[in-house]
């Protein structure tokens, strides 16, 4: 999508080099700087601190690593490195063991000499199938969002969308998945402004979608999280959309912290709650969320400390709290499927339920 009137991914190949480029998302959204990965550290590195993140991108970043490591060590035991080093930079997100499973699938039954290439080859499919993976599930969303507007009283207002953390184009290759609706109405002309949930502590929401909707001219609010339930009861809010890190095949959803009591207020205000996911991100071994999917812990310092950027342009840490405050930092939670009005895939929309999972399942 569009940085400074450019259009750009988030990670982009180098095919002289055959290396990444990535945007150093923990420097957005104040200094846009680019990134080479060209090990299999520099990959898992970036995942692990979240220079990218995001489900997809996650994926996509894994891919790379795969085909770093393997440049270096095409061995099985190279292979198996590799998938174990990648493997262990962030638990929650399923798309980082759906595109290490997917390269070694490639790779495996391949001579050692012939292994690099085809996992440069697979890691590029995997960005392509993305991008076309995201336009879709938009162009599915945007039918939910038309239907939405027309119910309207007054169809000339903005349709009110609030989403949560980032599932924007920088949560993937492009377009995202629960923002990629949002650019798709708004090219389209369709009024549309979107509630823009900061999601404390790491502020994804904050420093990264008010970061990709500026630059591509959506008018936004943010919002503190807390603020998500009082603009829900208030009829200020039409349709909430967001993306996730893994589905369960009875349609459980984790997703960043804070997801579920927003699933919780639209349900108890009937509005709709959207999540927005490709088949890549729905894990069919499990069913029960809440006990199945692995929660990622994350450091207290991002509760304890506030990143920004002084009067100088320096960014810095604060600290928020009293000097030795213990916190816990879930970086995720599970929302039940009952409290998910549809699953917006790349196939179309599906009822969260086990049933209807199965029969997409059934079609791929
Ligand atoms: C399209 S996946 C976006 C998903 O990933 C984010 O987590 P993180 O930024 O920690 O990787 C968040 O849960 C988003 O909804």
């Amino acid at each position: 999508m569009k940085i400074h009137g450019q259009l750009r991914r988030s990670i982009e190949a180098d095919h002289s080099k055959q290396t990444a480029q990535i945007i150093d998302q923990t420097l957005l959204p104040h200094h846009v700087e680019w990134r080479e990965l060209s090990t299999l550290e520099d990959a898992a590195e970036a995942i692990k601190v979240m220079r990218v993140r995001g489900a997809p991108l996650i994926g996509a970043t894994a891919a790379y690593g795969m085909f770093f490591g393997l440049r270096a060590d095409a061995s099985d035991a190279g292979l198996h490195q590799a998938y174990d080093v990648l493997h262990a930079t962030r638990p929650t997100a399923v798309n980082l063991r759906w595109a290490l499973d997917r390269m070694k699938r490639t790779v495996e039954p391949l001579s050692p000499e012939k292994r690099a290439e085809a996992a440069w080859e697979e890691a590029l499919a995997i960005c392509e199938e993305d991008v076309k993976t995201n336009h879709a599930i938009g162009r599915h969303a945007l039918e939910l969002f038309r239907e939405i507007q027309a119910r309207k009283s007054d169809p000339d207002a903005p349709l009110n969308v609030m989403t949560h953390c980032n599932a924007g184009w920088l949560a993937t290759v492009d377009w995202g998945t629960a923002i990629s609706p949002i650019y798709q109405a708004h090219d389209a002309g369709l009024k549309v402004h979107v509630w823009v949930s900061e999601t404390r502590p790491r502020g994804q929401g904050a420093s990264l979608t008010a970061f990709e909707l500026k630059e591509h001219g959506v008018p936004y609010t943010l919002i503190v999280d807390n603020n998500a339930g009082h603009l829900l009861q208030r009829g200020l809010v039409d349709v909430v959309i967001v993306g996730t890190d893994r589905v369960t095949a009875h349609g459980d959803v984790a997703n960043k912290i804070g997801t579920y009591l927003k699933a919780l207020a639209a349900k108890a205000h009937d509005v709709p709650f959207y999540v927005a996911t490709p088949v890549s991100t729905i894990d069919w071994t499990i069913a029960d969320g809440v006990r199945d999917i692995p929660i990622e812990q994350r450091s207290s310092r991002e509760v304890t400390h506030m990143p920004g950027l002084t009067d100088q342009g320096n960014r810095e840490e604060v600290l928020i709290t009293p000097e030795g405050t213990q916190a816990r930092n879930d970086g995720f939670d599970v929302t039940p499927a009952a409290l998910v009005t549809a699953l917006v895939t790349e196939h179309g929309a599906y009822p969260a339920t086990a049933a209807a999972l199965q029969e997409l399942q059934a079609k791929l």
